[in-house]
């Protein structure tokens, strides 16, 4: 866990990271809503930026290419915004340039989930997530095991396990109160 300042959260940004599909983007949302902060998913921004869905820059743009465009707008937002709830995709916290700028001037709370939990949720989420076409249940494990370890870089986390998206969003306002 990453040392923090005392009332951080009051001002800065709080940035959601974890893997995809444990709930940043519906529970970003939700503590948004709570705390009366604006919203913003930074890969919805990126679709409505540049007018392409994410599968869509994948094809026909490719990896790198979004991954760019992921680092320039998760800078460009945190350095703009302030007292923002800001949702990253399931990747971004793997380059290493989001991960120092965020722990560096956001509260970063990450969103972690169990492989058994994450696996009864696969189903729902495989849709639209390009990551995840063409792998098999084996190798999104890796991938899960894999990032581990730059989530485990953060100042808060929240474990989702058997908790409805709405109990997720009372721990996390819980445990900013407390911190
Ligand atoms: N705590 C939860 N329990 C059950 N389903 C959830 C929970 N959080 C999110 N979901 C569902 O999982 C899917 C992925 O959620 P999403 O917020 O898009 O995740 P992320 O942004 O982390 O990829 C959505 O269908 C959402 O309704
Ligand atoms: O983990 C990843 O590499 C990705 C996660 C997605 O976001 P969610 O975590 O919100 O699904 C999205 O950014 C893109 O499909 C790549
Ligand atoms: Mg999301």
């Amino acid at each position: 866990m990453y040392k923090k300042e005392k009332h951080s959260a009051s001002k800065k940004n709080i940035v959601l990271i974890g893997f995809m599909g444990v709930g940043k983007t519906t529970v970003g949302q939700m503590i948004a809503t709570k705390l009366k902060r604006e919203f913003i998913d930074i890969d919805q921004y990126i679709e409505q930026t540049y007018h392409m869905s994410i599968p869509q820059i994948f094809e026909q743009k490719g990896e790198p290419y979004f991954r760019k465009l992921e680092r320039k707008t998760v800078i460009d937002i945190c350095q703009h915004h302030y007292n923002n709830i800001v949702s990253l995709g399931g990747g971004a916290f793997q380059q290493k340039e989001i991960r120092e700028f965020c722990l560096e001037n956001c509260l970063v709370l990450y969103l972690d989930i169990s492989w058994e939990s994450w696996k009864a949720r696969f189903e729902l989420i495989n849709e639209n997530r390009p990551v995840l076409n063409n792998r098999s249940l084996y190798d999104i494990q890796q991938l899960f095991n894999e990032r581990k370890h730059a989530y485990s870089m953060h100042h808060l986390k929240i474990n989702t396990d058997n908790k409805s998206p709405e109990e997720v969003t009372a721990s996390i306002i819980e445990a900013l109160q407390d911190n």
